[in-house]
C-alpha cells in the first residue's frame, strides 16, 4: 500500500551531530514522541499499512522498537513480543550477536515467544546498517517463524540496511529518510 507520509513526522525528528561518537548524525525520535500529533500520525501510518495482513506476532527491538511496536500491537490486537539486550528476559532465551553503526551487541528472545508458522512484523524506530533487524529476523527463524515485514519510522539509506534487509526477503516500510542532511 502506498501512503503519503505526513510532513510533521520528519519535521519533529531532531538531529544531533557527533552523538554518540564523532561523525554520527543522530536522528532523535524523542522529539517525535513528545509531539502527540506527530506520534499519532506515525502510529496511524503503521496501522493503515498492517491492519488485516495476517500477522500473528509483532516484535519490537529494545529499546526504541518498544515505543512504536507496543501501540501498534494494542491497536491491531496482535501479541507484542520484546527482543531484548542480554540478561533482561527472565525465562529461557536464544541469543544472536550483531554489529551496530557504532558498536556491537547481542539480542535475546524467549524461546516460547515465537511458534512455528508465526508471521512476524518487526518494528523499530530506525534502520541504519540493518544489523539489528537481521539479528532479530534470525532469532525468529531459529524458532520456526518468518519475519515477512519490517516497519521503521526512519531509514538512513546510505548505511546499506535496506539492501541487507531486503536480501533476507523482508519487505520494508519506512516513513522518513535522511540522506546527507
Ligand atoms: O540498523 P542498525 O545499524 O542495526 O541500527 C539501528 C538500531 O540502532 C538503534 O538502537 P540501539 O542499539 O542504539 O539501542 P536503543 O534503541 O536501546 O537506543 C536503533 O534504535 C535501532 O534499533
Ligand atoms: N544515526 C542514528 N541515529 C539514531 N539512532 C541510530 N541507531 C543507529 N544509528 C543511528
Amino acid at each position: 500500500m502506498t501512503q503519503v507520509t505526513p510532513a510533521i513526522i520528519k519535521n519533529s525528528i531532531a538531529t544531533i551531530a557527533d552523538y554518540p561518537k564523532p561523525g554520527i548524525m543522530f536522528r532523535d525520535v524523542t522529539t517525535l514522541m513528545a509531539n502527540p500529533e506527530a506520534f499519532k500520525a506515525t502510529i496511524d501510518a503503521f496501522i493503515n499499512e498492517y491492519k488485516n495482513q495476517g500477522f500473528t506476532k509483532i516484535i519490537g527491538t529494545e529499546s526504541r522498537g518498544f515505543i512504536f511496536g507496543a501501540p501498534l500491537s494494542y491497536a491491531l490486537g496482535i501479541p507484542f513480543i520484546p527482543v531484548r539486550k542480554p540478561g533482561k528476559l527472565p525465562r529461557e532465551v536464544i541469543r544472536q550477536d550483531y554489529l551496530l553503526e557504532y558498536g556491537e551487541d547481542t539480542l535475546e528472545l524467549h524461546v516460547d515467544a515465537i511458534v512455528p508458522g508465526d508471521k512476524v512484523l518487526l518494528v523499530d524506530d530506525l534502520l541504519a546498517t540493518g544489523g539489528t533487524i537481521e539479528a532479530t529476523a534470525k532469532l525468529v527463524a531459529k524458532l520456526g517463524g518468518k519475519a515477512t515485514d519490517a516497519a521503521f519510522v526512519v531509514s538512513l539509506p546510505e548505511l546499506g540496511g535496506e539492501q541487507r534487509v531486503e536480501k533476507m526477503g523482508i519487505k520494508i516500510l519506512k516513513l522518513v529518510e535522511f540522506e546527507g542532511e
